[in-house]
């Protein structure tokens, strides 16, 4: 059968939701979502088999953006597609996957690390994995409730395997962190194997689709074949082959932070649509005190917060992209033995996820703002956003914690900057620092670039020097570097921020070749705009570390000024650009037509407390005491 995905999918009457889902229990919302994930799941098996093929492209990637309206939170199988499947993909020997790889696999799985006591500090995982040789099993076992895993995605309900990360001990020797194939439910009852702990942690803030769950062992035991053994092997003796490099079993979150670029990209691009759209349908008084009341998009100090809105998503599609490209060939080179350049795709991936989440968040919350109290309504779907888009700035990674892997890196370049030795290419601007070859300020994208590069090596050099200098007063070096951290942490922003600048302003430049006149215009008016704004938001760190004069910045903030009465005209436009379903969108706010109050009034009358014109609490406890001496 021949299908346009979008559209199939829309048909399937079972996807879509006659109730909105916020007026459903914790268990109902579970419910509801896990019958909606498999009818997905049994489109994607169909896809794959070939027993459907499709009219359009992109797919999964089209089946990944319209589950959003399906779910309108997380699908409960998020974990099983994005981490589970594609760890066996990247961890697993050729003969695991093909076991573990069957499209028709009675296997729903999940990415089991994070444990009660431990999460950013995965060494300190305490599940173990103890090799008994007598039976060529592994012992999976949790030793105390802090060692308990917390957090996983589908694992409190739905999955019957998951992949555990443990200790793994082999004749009494801990050779660190691997990952294992564990059954922990039966395929056929569901019911929780003997030896297994299993359950749902609770509500959350977002993500109550997800079912994330605990897990316990008490020595569960799994096949040795089941260590992803790819890179690493245990054999039958008990021999231990090491990884060519000890964090290759890190790789399923490198590959997920990098990934997670394009879907926050994904999350502002909803965002923007919803309040620049809102945004020219509301009028809120005029301008001048004679004239009509205006379009809220008409206000200067809206346009501020919408556009650096429309083009940070365009900045992390980019950018998402071309990490993306990175870490395929990375991968590449890994896979023919060759390590070199897995630190620098290893600290991009750290300060680019951290920034990106931490941009997406507060953009979404600034649009949602931006739409007063109409964006407050769960109908505008902005508070389901932010709440998807806020958990990112902790899982696959904290904030703080990768910013400070990335401080590690530029540290390295630093110390070698200041010890007058060889630096790459892409760190000659730290010795340009130290000899002072600073440049003359240009107010232009290319001089912003620059400017930005001395930010990241002055924030350097000071955290460095800070750190030299705990170290000269007598401090251990974890010491010394934990007093440093403010400011390591404030270099890799910088280092984050600058790239996403260089490579956003060189990518549309080279874009701008290949469109229409009229569209390379705004394509650069973009790009300007991002620059602009966040040298204006850095200002003060453009006058510490760059040539920046006071008169420059005000010539910066004219020319950002004039470039939002520059985009203003096609702002509707842009975000209609990025294309997004109403089905997809979910919001009462952004849909197309522009029918905001009319769809806020039918959303309403959708509300439970609707149905009674007198609600029977007024019989039970209003009217007794309302009423109580005048009965
Ligand atoms: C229905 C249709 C569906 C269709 C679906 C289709 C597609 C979907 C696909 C994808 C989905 C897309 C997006 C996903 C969207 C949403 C996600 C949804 C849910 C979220 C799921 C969340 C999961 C999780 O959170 S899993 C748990 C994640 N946990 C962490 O990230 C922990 C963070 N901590 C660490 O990573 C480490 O502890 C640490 C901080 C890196 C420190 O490690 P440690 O071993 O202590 O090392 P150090 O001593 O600090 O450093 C030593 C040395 O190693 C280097 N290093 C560290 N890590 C790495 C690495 N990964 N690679 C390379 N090198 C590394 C480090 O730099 C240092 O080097 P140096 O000594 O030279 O400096
Ligand atoms: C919605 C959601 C889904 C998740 N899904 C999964 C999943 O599917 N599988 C899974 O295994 N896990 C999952 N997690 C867990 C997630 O990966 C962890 O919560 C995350 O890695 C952060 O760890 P933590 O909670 O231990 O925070 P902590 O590390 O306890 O952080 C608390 C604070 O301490 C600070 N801190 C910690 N260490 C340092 C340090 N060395 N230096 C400076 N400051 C530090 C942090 O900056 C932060 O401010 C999920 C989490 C969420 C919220």
């Amino acid at each position: 059968m021949m299908i346009h995905t979008n559209n199939y999918i829309l048909n399937i009457k079972e996807l879509w939701d006659d109730v909105p889902e916020e007026y459903l229990s914790h268990k109902e919302r579970y419910e509801n979502a896990i019958k909606k994930a498999f009818i997905v799941l049994k489109v994607l098996r169909q896809l794959h088999t070939g027993n459907i093929q499709i009219t359009d492209h992109r797919t999964p990637t089209n089946v990944y953006s319209i589950q959003d309206g399906i779910f309108r939170n997380v699908n409960p199988l998020l974990i099983h597609i994005g981490l589970f499947w594609s760890t066996i993909a990247a961890q697993a020997s050729t003969e695991q996957q093909a076991e573990w790889l069957q499209p028709d696999s009675s296997m729903i799985g999940t990415y089991v690390q994070t444990e009660l006591g431990h999460g950013s500090f995965i060494r300190g995982i305490e599940t173990t994995a103890t090799y008994d040789s007598t039976t060529d099993e592994f012992i999976l076992h949790t030793p105390r409730l802090s060692a308990y895993k917390w957090w996983p995605g589908g694992l409190g309900n739905t999955a019957n395997a998951c992949l555990v990360m443990a200790q793994l001990y082999i004749n009494g020797t801990c050779h660190g962190l691997h990952i294992f194939l564990a059954q922990i439910r039966d395929f056929d009852t569901h019911k929780p194997l003997p030896g297994i702990k299993v359950g749902e942690i609770g509500p959350k803030m977002g993500f109550n689709t997800a079912d994330n769950g605990f897990l316990g062992f008490d020595n569960h035991r799994i096949p040795r074949t089941n260590m992803l053994m790819k890179n690493v092997q245990v054999l039958r003796d008990g021999t231990y082959v090491k990884p060519k490099h000890d964090k290759l079993t890190y790789g399923s979150m490198l590959l997920t932070r990098v990934t997670l670029i394009s879907d926050l990209a994904y999350q502002l691009s909803k965002a923007a649509t919803i309040a620049v759209r809102y945004s020219a349908v509301r009028r809120q008084s005029p301008i001048k005190s004679n004239e009509p009341e205006r379009q809220i998009l008409d206000f200067v100090s809206q346009q501020h917060k919408l556009f650096i809105t429309i083009a940070s998503s365009h900045v992390y599609r980019v950018v998402g992209l071309w990490m993306w490209n990175s870490h395929k060939r990375v991968t590449a080179d890994i896979h023919e033995g060759n390590m070199g350049q897995l630190p620098e795709l290893h600290a991009l991936a750290c300060c680019l996820k951290a920034i990106s989440s931490r941009d997406a968040s507060a953009l979404v919350e600034q649009c949602r703002l931006a739409c007063g109290g109409h964006g407050y309504m769960m109908a505008s779907n902005l508070p389901q956003i932010y709440a998807y888009t806020t958990a990112a700035v902790t899982y696959e990674g904290e904030y703080t914690v990768l910013l400070l892997q990335t401080a590690r890196y530029l540290v390295k370049f630093w110390r070698l900057a200041a010890e007058h030795k060889p630096l790459p290419q892409n760190f000659a601007y730290f010795e340009d620092y130290i000899k002072k070859n600073f440049e003359q300020w240009r107010n232009s994208p290319e001089g912003i670039i620059e400017g930005f590069k001395a930010i990241v090596a002055g924030k350097t050099k000071a955290a460095y020097d800070t750190l030299q200098c705990n170290l000269r007063n007598g401090r251990e070096f974890e010491e010394a570097w934990n007093m440093a951290s403010v400011q390591l942490t404030n270099a890799s922003e910088a280092y984050a921020r600058s790239l996403l600048c260089e490579v956003f302003w060189k990518e549309t430049v080279q874009l701008s070749t290949k469109v229409s006149k009229s569209l390379a215009i705004v394509l650069e008016q973009l790009a300007e705009l991002y620059l602009m704004y966040w040298a204006l938001e850095k200002h003060g760190d453009l006058l510490l570390y760059s040539t920046i004069s006071r008169n420059d910045i005000e010539a910066l903030q004219s020319r950002y000024e004039e470039l939002l009465a520059l985009i203003r005209p096609n702002a509707v436009g842009l975000v209609d650009a990025f294309d997004i379903r109403d089905e997809v969108l979910c919001s009462t706010l952004g849909a197309y037509d522009g029918r905001v109050y009319e769809r806020m009034m039918e959303e309403a009358s959708k509300s439970p407390l609707n149905e009674d014109v007198v609600n029977e609490s007024f019989h039970k406890y209003i009217r007794p005491v309302t009423m109580k001496n005048k009965l």
